[in-house]
């Protein structure tokens, strides 16, 4: 008995001891090799124990993630919970992820409300890297978002901004303080131009489109949210309480019966298909077409609806939102862009294509947008395939990458006076003359680059340009109440885009051009 206690007391005693003199020549021992062996980790904020780094950042994490690069440098490792994130706030370290080691990082880090939605990854946006990626996305380019496919949906940015601009003159003349609400304004209108260019039609007059608008509306708006389970995989019970995972089946549900009705819609009724249909169309005929070699089942044609939705809207209306409220806040700006585009249209009631190129001074408008507003300030994050070396430092193999386009729009190594709304640095003999967001210059990425970079630029470049220079043409305007653009408030509101927090109340005052009739 006596022996069995002593044994049972003296074997731990002896694991312990032996552990402790193992760590400390494993330690010693590291001190001797070579520092290759070991790992050169990226700087790190201070983490605290099982939530990592979550409690350093609110609800605009860009903007804390910015702060925080300001002390720990342009690769910083974070933890969210114990999973590690990597952010990059530099142009250099951009071009690294998104250039250099494009294929390192090619693939998305997979969230269970966004692969839920998006039929388990079947769209373009979060399916991984391979033939089945390829093929959807040159689907999606050749048939909605080329050039070519851009143009002829002329007609259809000319008949919603006809619309809008009417709209805007009955508000104007109809309501008391002639005050219009833009915010909400442009999300319409970004609405209806993708519907219709993209499905036929537009969803928001029609029978039950209240419903299908307010449908899409939550659809956008669970795309912004992480569920708890995807950091703290223990947690995972929490979303099955506080009804999250509930809201995402049912919102999958609904979403999945409005496109089956779409579908049906269009195959009883197709307009055409390659000769002249809408995209819809066209990718149902690509579907039904066995000898097409594409190979796409009835879960992707849905999966890619909703990227085209998801993709076109929101971001496309938040552009408008910033130009138009950094546009009343710079009355200099305004003047100069209204008489570059008045002098240009003349007395025409119409905007061509042709008018459009010659506006080099709109053209840096939009760009000094997307450099302060990007409208997904931390793109869309990838994932490392592998381990790699970012900028000399170690980051390994399933780490999930942001790169901060908002901190990088504001970075003085790239930017002199970054805070400025100042478009003409973007004029001839400028220093960022030659500077373009298509995805080559890494200091300017709202659209991301390499493989994995946004397909719709022209497809929103050409609405945010017909748009914005047909209401600086057709009216003046200024902030309500006597208000001075240097009040107007520009913070931000929290979501999967970044809108103005409050939304932008402008009054429209007629022009006397020949387009009024
Ligand atoms: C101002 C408007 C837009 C902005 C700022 C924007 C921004 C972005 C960004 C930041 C990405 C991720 C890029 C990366 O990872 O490098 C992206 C991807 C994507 N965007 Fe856009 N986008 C816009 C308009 C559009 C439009 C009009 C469409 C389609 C109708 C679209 C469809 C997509 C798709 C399908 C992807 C995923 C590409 C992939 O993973 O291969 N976007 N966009």
């Amino acid at each position: 008995m006596e022996e069995i206690q002593l044994h049972s007391f003296t074997f731990p005693l002896l694991i312990i001891i032996s552990l402790f003199f193992f760590l400390s020549i494993t330690k010693w021992f590291n001190k001797l090799l070579p520092s290759t062996n070991k790992k050169n980790l990226p700087p790190s904020p201070r983490k605290l124990p099982i939530i990592g780094n979550l409690h350093q950042l609110g609800p605009l994490p860009h903007q804390d993630f910015h702060f925080l690069a300001r002390k720990h440098g342009p690769v910083m490792l974070l933890h969210f919970g114990s999973g590690p994130v990597v952010v990059v706030s530099s142009a250099e370290t951009a071009r690294e992820i998104m250039k250099t080691h494009d294929l390192t990082f090619v693939n998305r880090p997979h969230y269970s409300v966004q692969k839920k939605l998006f039929y388990d990854g079947k769209d373009v946006s979060f399916a991984p890297y391979g033939e089945f990626w390829r093929q959807l996305k040159s689907i999606l380019v050749v048939h909605l978002l080329s050039n070519k496919m851009v143009q002829s949906f002329r007609s259809v940015r000319k008949d919603e901004t006809a619309l809008f601009v009417e709209k805007i003159r009955e508000y104007s003349s109809s309501l008391e303080k002639n005050v219009v609400n833009l915010s909400e304004m442009f999300s319409e209108l970004t609405n209806d131009g993708i519907c219709r260019s993209a499905f036929g039609r537009k969803y928001g007059d029609s029978e039950n489109g209240g419903k299908s608008m307010s449908l899409l509306a939550e659809f956008l708006e669970l795309l912004g949210i992480i569920s708890i389970g995807d950091i703290f995989p223990w947690l995972g019970w929490i979303s099955r309480v506080n009804g999250l995972d509930k809201r995402v089946r049912r919102v999958a549900k609904e979403l999945d019966d409005f496109l089956e009705g779409l579908i049906r819609e269009r195959m009883e009724k197709p307009e055409g298909g390659k000769n002249g249909g809408n995209f819809i169309d066209i990718v149902l005929e690509i579907f039904n077409d066995k000898a097409s070699g594409f190979s796409v089942d009835r879960d992707s044609i849905k999966a890619l609806i909703l990227d085209v939705y998801a993709g076109g809207t929101d971001t496309t209306a938040t552009v408008l939102e910033w130009a138009m409220a950094e546009l009343l806040r710079h009355p200099r700006v305004m003047e100069n862009l209204q008489k570059e585009v008045r002098e240009i249209v003349k007395g025409k009631n119409d905007i061509t294509d042709e008018d459009l190129e010659k506006m080099h001074y709109m053209k840096a408008v939009i760009k000094e947008t997307l450099r302060l507003h990007p409208p997904s300030p931390l793109l869309v994050p990838r994932v490392a395939d592998k381990d790699v070396k970012i900028k000399g430092y170690d980051v390994s193999k399933g780490t999930i990458v942001m790169v901060n386009a908002w901190a990088i729009g504001r970075d003085p190594q790239s930017w002199d006076e970054p805070e400025k709304f100042e478009p003409e640095r973007f004029l001839k003999n400028s220093k960022n003359e030659n500077v373009d967001f298509k995805g080559l210059d890494f200091e300017l990425i709202p659209f991301g680059a390499g493989r994995r970079g946004c397909p719709g630029i022209s497809f929103a470049v050409a609405t945010i340009e017909f748009v914005l220079a047909n209401i600086v043409h057709k009216f003046n305007w200024e902030l309500p109440d006597g208000l001075h653009g240097k009040d107007l408030d520009v913070s931000e509101k929290a979501g999967v885009t970044i809108h103005k927090a409050n939304p932008l109340l402008a009054v429209a005052n007629r022009t006397k051009c020949l387009w009024y009739r």
